[in-house]
Protein backbone atom coordinates (compact mmCIF):
# COMPACT_ATOMS: atom_id res chain seq x y z
CA UNK A 1 0.00 0.00 0.00
CA UNK A 2 1.35 3.47 -0.59
CA UNK A 3 1.90 5.40 2.13
CA UNK A 4 -1.15 7.84 3.04
CA UNK A 5 -3.67 5.44 3.88
CA UNK A 6 -6.73 6.75 5.77
CA UNK A 7 -8.62 4.14 7.71
CA UNK A 8 -11.19 3.84 10.11
CA UNK A 9 -11.33 0.89 12.70
CA UNK A 10 -14.94 -0.19 14.51
CA UNK A 11 -16.91 -3.17 16.31
CA UNK A 12 -18.86 -4.08 18.24
CA UNK A 13 -19.18 -5.02 22.32
CA UNK A 14 -17.87 -8.82 21.40
CA UNK A 15 -15.19 -7.44 18.97
CA UNK A 16 -13.85 -4.39 21.46
CA UNK A 17 -10.59 -5.73 22.65
CA UNK A 18 -9.59 -6.50 19.11
CA UNK A 19 -10.89 -2.98 17.87
CA UNK A 20 -8.56 -1.52 20.77
CA UNK A 21 -5.60 -3.69 19.72
CA UNK A 22 -5.59 -3.11 15.99
CA UNK A 23 -6.29 1.06 16.29
CA UNK A 24 -3.37 0.98 18.69
CA UNK A 25 -0.95 -0.56 16.17
CA UNK A 26 -2.41 1.39 13.16
CA UNK A 27 -1.65 4.50 15.24
CA UNK A 28 2.00 3.38 15.10
CA UNK A 29 2.23 2.37 11.48
CA UNK A 30 4.24 4.45 9.29
CA UNK A 31 1.69 3.43 6.11
CA UNK A 32 -0.99 5.00 7.92
CA UNK A 33 -2.10 8.41 7.63
CA UNK A 34 -4.85 8.54 9.60
CA UNK A 35 -7.11 6.47 11.67
CA UNK A 36 -10.11 6.93 13.33
CA UNK A 37 -12.30 5.15 15.63
CA UNK A 38 -15.77 4.61 14.92
CA UNK A 39 -16.70 2.66 18.29
CA UNK A 40 -17.90 1.37 20.25
CA UNK A 41 -16.66 3.70 23.24
CA UNK A 42 -14.66 1.83 26.12
CA UNK A 43 -17.09 3.60 28.53
CA UNK A 44 -20.49 2.31 26.45
CA UNK A 45 -19.60 -0.55 24.87
CA UNK A 46 -23.44 -1.70 24.46
CA UNK A 47 -24.10 1.26 22.72
CA UNK A 48 -24.89 0.08 19.24
CA UNK A 49 -24.34 -2.81 17.61
CA UNK A 50 -22.30 -4.70 14.84
CA UNK A 51 -25.36 -3.76 12.32
CA UNK A 52 -24.85 0.50 12.54
CA UNK A 53 -21.10 0.24 13.67
CA UNK A 54 -20.85 -1.58 9.58
CA UNK A 55 -23.20 0.77 7.99
CA UNK A 56 -21.34 3.48 9.41
CA UNK A 57 -18.31 2.86 8.33
CA UNK A 58 -19.19 2.05 4.91
CA UNK A 59 -21.31 5.21 4.87
CA UNK A 60 -17.80 7.07 5.46
CA UNK A 61 -15.78 5.13 2.60
CA UNK A 62 -18.26 5.73 0.40
CA UNK A 63 -18.43 9.55 0.78
CA UNK A 64 -14.57 9.78 1.15
CA UNK A 65 -13.94 10.46 4.05
CA UNK A 66 -11.85 7.05 4.47
CA UNK A 67 -10.14 4.95 2.44
CA UNK A 68 -10.69 1.64 4.26
CA UNK A 69 -12.03 0.36 6.97
CA UNK A 70 -10.74 -2.84 9.58
CA UNK A 71 -13.94 -4.20 11.71
CA UNK A 72 -14.45 -6.41 14.30
CA UNK A 73 -17.26 -8.14 15.87
CA UNK A 74 -17.52 -11.86 17.55
CA UNK A 75 -17.25 -13.59 14.00
CA UNK A 76 -16.68 -10.49 11.85
CA UNK A 77 -19.93 -11.63 9.94
CA UNK A 78 -22.46 -9.33 11.06
CA UNK A 79 -20.64 -6.36 10.46
CA UNK A 80 -19.12 -7.34 7.03
CA UNK A 81 -23.27 -7.90 6.27
CA UNK A 82 -23.67 -4.04 7.50
CA UNK A 83 -21.52 -2.94 5.67
CA UNK A 84 -21.95 -4.91 2.27
CA UNK A 85 -25.24 -3.40 2.11
CA UNK A 86 -24.14 0.19 1.57
CA UNK A 87 -23.79 0.37 -2.78
CA UNK A 88 -20.23 0.30 -3.91
CA UNK A 89 -18.60 -1.00 -0.71
CA UNK A 90 -17.06 -4.50 -0.87
CA UNK A 91 -16.53 -5.93 2.67
CA UNK A 92 -15.31 -9.34 3.78
CA UNK A 93 -14.41 -11.84 6.57
CA UNK A 94 -10.72 -12.56 6.24
CA UNK A 95 -8.81 -15.04 8.55
CA UNK A 96 -5.98 -16.00 6.42
CA UNK A 97 -2.99 -14.70 4.72
CA UNK A 98 -4.42 -15.57 1.53
CA UNK A 99 -7.85 -14.53 1.86
CA UNK A 100 -6.61 -11.45 3.58
CA UNK A 101 -4.66 -10.83 0.51
CA UNK A 102 -7.32 -11.70 -2.37
CA UNK A 103 -10.05 -9.58 -0.67
CA UNK A 104 -7.22 -6.28 -2.40
CA UNK A 105 -6.03 -8.28 -5.03
CA UNK A 106 -8.77 -10.13 -6.68
CA UNK A 107 -11.65 -7.99 -4.70
CA UNK A 108 -10.44 -4.48 -3.85
CA UNK A 109 -12.76 -4.62 -0.90
CA UNK A 110 -12.30 -1.31 1.25
CA UNK A 111 -13.42 -3.00 4.06
CA UNK A 112 -11.83 -6.03 6.48
CA UNK A 113 -13.42 -7.75 9.15
CA UNK A 114 -12.45 -10.44 11.60
CA UNK A 115 -13.87 -12.17 15.01
CA UNK A 116 -12.44 -11.92 18.09
CA UNK A 117 -14.27 -15.36 18.60
CA UNK A 118 -12.65 -16.83 15.81
CA UNK A 119 -8.86 -15.83 15.51
CA UNK A 120 -6.35 -15.47 18.40
CA UNK A 121 -5.47 -11.59 18.67
CA UNK A 122 -1.93 -12.22 17.10
CA UNK A 123 -3.47 -13.20 14.39
CA UNK A 124 -5.68 -10.61 14.17
CA UNK A 125 -2.78 -7.87 14.46
CA UNK A 126 -0.56 -9.70 12.20
CA UNK A 127 -3.86 -9.93 9.70
CA UNK A 128 -4.59 -6.12 9.50
CA UNK A 129 -1.01 -5.37 8.94
CA UNK A 130 -0.63 -7.79 5.83
CA UNK A 131 -4.06 -6.18 4.82
CA UNK A 132 -3.11 -2.52 4.31
CA UNK A 133 -0.17 -3.52 2.90
CA UNK A 134 -2.35 -4.34 -0.54
CA UNK A 135 -3.06 -2.36 -3.17
CA UNK A 136 -5.79 -3.04 -5.86
CA UNK A 137 -3.93 -3.24 -9.25
CA UNK A 138 -6.88 -1.30 -11.61
CA UNK A 139 -4.84 -2.55 -14.42
CA UNK A 140 -5.02 -6.69 -13.64
CA UNK A 141 -7.20 -8.88 -14.83
CA UNK A 142 -9.51 -8.95 -11.36
CA UNK A 143 -10.83 -5.01 -12.66
CA UNK A 144 -13.11 -6.63 -14.79
CA UNK A 145 -14.68 -8.79 -12.09
CA UNK A 146 -15.43 -6.86 -10.02
CA UNK A 147 -16.70 -4.18 -12.39
CA UNK A 148 -19.79 -6.80 -12.70
CA UNK A 149 -20.79 -6.08 -9.19
CA UNK A 150 -20.00 -2.19 -8.97
CA UNK A 151 -22.36 -1.90 -12.60
CA UNK A 152 -25.62 -4.08 -10.50
CA UNK A 153 -25.12 -1.78 -8.28
CA UNK A 154 -24.73 1.13 -10.19
CA UNK A 155 -21.77 2.54 -8.73
O1 LIG B 1 -22.07 -11.24 13.57
C1 LIG B 1 -22.36 -10.93 14.75
C2 LIG B 1 -21.33 -10.82 15.76
O2 LIG B 1 -20.59 -11.98 15.90
C3 LIG B 1 -21.77 -10.23 17.06
O3 LIG B 1 -20.61 -9.64 17.59
C4 LIG B 1 -22.34 -11.16 18.08
O4 LIG B 1 -23.66 -11.36 17.83
P1 LIG B 1 -24.54 -12.29 18.80
O5 LIG B 1 -24.39 -11.75 20.18
O6 LIG B 1 -25.93 -12.12 18.25
O7 LIG B 1 -24.02 -13.69 18.66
Amino acid sequence: MSTGIRLLVGGDVAGFEYKEAILADLKDDPRVASVEDLGVPADDKESETYGSVGIRAAEAIRDGKADRAILVCGTGIGVAIAANKVPGIRATVGHDSFSVERSILSNDCQVLTMGQRVVGLQLARRLASEWIGYTFDPSSPSKDKVAVISAYEGC
